[in-house]
């Protein structure tokens, strides 16, 4: 069932802004943009159901499809553009050529199950890989006889289930922007397509003057960008998500009432507590965040303790999620800011906290105070956000989150229904879980979860077992 059969290549293209349209530009990066060089390419899935043959998409979709593409891209001119990486001592910033940068797109048909690349339940994490477009790095020739290395911004690949659904997938370039700004040319791109038109409050900022850094975060992040970029030269590639075999991938759905549940539960014990009078912010967020980050540790503990007796209930378990700075720091960053925007927020507990009877509560105590801290905090300490993930990272009990209920990722419709499925790719690697708003009910929510098989039978028992006892 999850075997992925082969694709057929219908059409091969590019696609730019319309010639003219955008002069050449360049674009510095900010030190929000510089941490992201490491880290791998966003790939998002959007999954469509469209019962008609792959020559009724070709004629009737397509070319509208790649047009609108053409006319979003001109507003939103880095996702077509490079982010061009020079040596040492360079600093790498983005560059659209007019007449030269452009989005690679793709059209496959593809023999496999839509239902099955849409399906909630635990499946090979291999299955979906077919469905991702892939950014190829580049190396090109400077003025001077140097040469740098060029990343391209976006890519798409439209895959046609024929008779059954469309899929449309992204691989983007995380320096370019955060999801908020990649999901801001999404829906615009959904409003040229169907011809609502641009407001012009709705357009993009490309102003980077707004982002201040007084402290100099930049020159630290320039000389990591550095080390970064000289490594890729030795291995002649970008970082892989590595992923074990028998890793399968599975989607939890919370629904109203369980949020509502949780949050009872979470305020029920808040208010017993000698401070009751200090705020606590209990949100769908940070509820479904300890919900799942305890279930992903219970579940951990189960499998490793069956095989063999460790003491490490005192072990710190780390979970990392990013807040949207956009109009929460000390000089003001319009939401319509195109860029990236994002800090990490790091909670810490240990094992026998998050395993415990009050796991899921002290948990959301946890992450509901740093949010909130978080919010007074603006870029205060940024010198330290890089250095305190990559320590954590190297533990190997670090979980992080991608997407976000607030993206709206299923309002993504182009006229043919609102996506029945959004996938988050590198939550393959087992080390990120995502999350996204749900498709079917206000006030629900989506969690992707990749782990070895075994764990996840755990899983799927552990956070089951918790929903049900609330
Ligand atoms: C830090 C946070 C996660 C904390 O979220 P919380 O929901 O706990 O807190 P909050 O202050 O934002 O919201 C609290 C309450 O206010 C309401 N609320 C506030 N703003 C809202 C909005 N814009 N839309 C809907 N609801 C909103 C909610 O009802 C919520 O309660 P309730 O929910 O209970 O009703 C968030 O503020 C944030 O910054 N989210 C964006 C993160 C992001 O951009 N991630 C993408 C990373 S890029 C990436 O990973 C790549 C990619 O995805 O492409």
């Amino acid at each position: 069932m999850d075997e992925t059969k082969p694709l057929k290549v219908v059409e091969s293209s590019h696609v730019s802004p319309p010639p003219g349209s955008v002069p050449t530009t360049s674009l510095p990066l900010t030190f929000f943009d510089l941490p992201w060089f490491p880290l791998p390419n966003v790939q998002r899935l959007f999954f469509y159901e469209f019962p008609y043959p792959t020559l009724h998409f070709m004629e009737t979709i397509l070319p509208l499809l790649k047009q609108s593409l053409s006319l979003t891209l001109q507003q939103f001119f880095p996702f077509a553009a490079n982010v061009v990486c020079p040596p040492s001592p360079g600093k790498p910033y983005i560059r659209y050529e007019d007449g030269g940068s452009s989005v690679a797109f793709t059209v496959v048909e593809s023999p496999s199950d839509f239902r099955c690349a849409i399906a909630d339940y635990p499946r090979d994490v291999k299955s979906l890989r077919p469905f991702a477009p892939e950014l190829r790095t580049a190396l090109s020739e400077a003025k001077d006889g140097t040469q740098v290395v060029l990343l391209p911004a976006l890519a798409f690949q439209v895959t046609v289930f024929p008779n059954a659904g469309v899929c449309i997938g992204s691989s983007y370039c995380h320096v370019i922007g955060d999801g908020k700004a990649f999901m801001h040319f999404m829906k615009s791109w959904v409003d040229v397509y169907a011809a609502v038109g641009l407001e012009k409050s709705s357009l993009p900022l490309f102003n980077k003057d707004v982002i201040k850094d007084p402290i100099r975060v930049e020159s630290f992040l320039l000389k990591m960008y550095h080390d970064w970029l000289s490594s890729l030269r030795e291995n002649s590639g970008l970082t892989d998500v590595g992923s074990e075999v028998n890793m399968v991938r599975a989607t939890f759905v919370l629904s109203r009432a369980d949020v509502e549940r949780l949050k009872q539960l979470v305020a029920s014990q808040c208010k017993n507590e000698a401070n009751s009078n200090q705020f606590h912010h209990v949100s769908t967020f940070v509820v479904t965040c300890a919900l799942t980050w305890a279930s992903l540790i219970k579940s951990r503990a189960c499998v490793v303790n069956n095989l063999s007796y460790v003491d490490d209930a005192d072990e710190l378990y780390y979970f990392l999620f990013p807040f949207d700075c956009r109009n929460r720091l000390e000089f003001p960053v319009p939401s319509t800011y195109f860029g990236n925007c994002l800090k990490p927020g790091i909670v810490e507990m240990k094992k026998k906290e998050l395993t415990g009877e009050n796991g899921i509560v002290l948990a959301a105590k946890a992450i509901g105070s740093k949010v909130k801290e978080m919010g007074q905090s603006g870029i205060s300490g940024a010198e330290n956000w890089l250095p305190s993930i990559v320590e954590r990272s190297k533990t190997g009990r670090l979980i992080s989150l991608a997407g976000s209920p607030k993206l709206r990722v299923y309002d993504t419709n182009f006229g043919w229904g609102k996506p029945r499925k959004v996938e988050v790719m590198h939550v393959e690697s087992g080390q990120t879980i995502s999350m996204a708003e749900c498709r079917d009910e206000e006030g629900g929510i989506e969690v992707g979860v990749a782990l070895n098989k075994n764990q996840m039978d755990e899983f799927v028992a552990i956070f089951g077992q918790s929903l049900k006892l609330l």
